[in-house]
């Protein structure tokens, strides 16, 4: 479709011209503030099958010009909800050298430094991403937000290659690895709520899980994933850094956030 970006004239507050449901109801993301949660006992656990990939599977790293992404094997997914949902890829959205702060939702008003995105998509119903994303019972996406801390040895596993995809389009094969190692720790703790894609197209077709507990990666990781990428091509005269590749939060209305744990 037609180029969006983060920021200018064709930024975030531009994108409904070409994609309406950007301007649309359940949007994400969103503040996730403590007066609009609600307890939820019959949230289960999030149950995942298959993360634990051989390093003798082989992963595909790229720059697709608003995030980094990997790729996921289809064997992955997501047991433990209504319906069984696969996984697709999993990407970023982080701040800048100079703006620790990148996350789209944000905890009481508190933005973190990256988030990661696991997107999966309803296998039971739909053949593949493509007839899922605009589906109302589409996608599941499970967020973990990120912190500057503690270096993160998960995140070295494809931090390691990003000099390879430094441009639009550039990608890499790297060797698989325990993608569960990626999310925290307590996969029963997590804020719930029904919103939409962050990027264009935008569709109200996600189910996110945003786990309670963040995650952290070293400053010179969060530099490495802050300060490697750039949105233009590698020729190109006048690189454009990928940075600051976050939405703002949007309107909750009268939506509700469910939350798995008590206090
Ligand atoms: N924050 S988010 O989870 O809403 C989200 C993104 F923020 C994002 F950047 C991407 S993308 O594919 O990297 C680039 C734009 O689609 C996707 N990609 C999804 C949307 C469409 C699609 C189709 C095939 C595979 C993945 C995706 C995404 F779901
Ligand atoms: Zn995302």
């Amino acid at each position: 479709g037609a180029k969006w970006t983060y920021n200018g004239p064709e930024g975030e507050h531009h994108w409904s011209k070409h994609y309406p449901y950007c301007g649309g109801a359940f949007q994400s993301p969103i503040d996730i503030k403590s007066e609009l949660l609600r307890f939820d006992p019959t949230l289960r656990p999030i149950e995942i099958q298959n993360y634990n990939l051989s390093p003798n599977e082989q992963l595909t790293l790229g720059n697709n010009g608003h995030s980094v992404q990997i790729s996921l094997p289809s064997k992955m997914h997501i047991s433990s909800l209504p319906h069984r949902y696969t996984a697709a890829q999993l990407h970023f959205h982080w701040g800048s050298s100079g703006r620790p702060s990148g996350s789209e939702h944000t905890v009481n008003s508190k933005q973190y430094a990256a988030e990661m995105h696991v997107v999966h998509f309803n296998s039971d119903k739909y053949p593949n991403m493509s007839m899922a994303v605009d589906k109302s019972d589409g996608l599941a996406v499970l967020g973990v937000l990120i912190e500057v801390g503690e270096f993160n040895p998960a995140f070295e596993q494809f931090l390691r290659f990003i000099n390879g995809i430094k441009y639009i389009d550039q990608r890499v094969q790297v060797p698989g690895f325990n993608i569960r190692a990626l999310l925290p720790a307590r996969l029963d703790e997590f804020y719930r709520y029904d919103g939409s894609l962050t990027t264009p197209p935008c569709y109200p077709s996600v189910l996110w899980t945003i786990f309670r507990n963040h995650v952290t990666i070293s400053r010179k990781q969060f530099l490495d994933m802050a300060t490697a990428l750039y949105s233009s091509h590698a020729q190109e005269s006048s690189p454009v850094p990928l940075n600051e590749n976050f939405r703002k939060t949007q309107l909750v209305d009268s939506r509700v956030v469910l939350v798995s744990f008590k206090e």
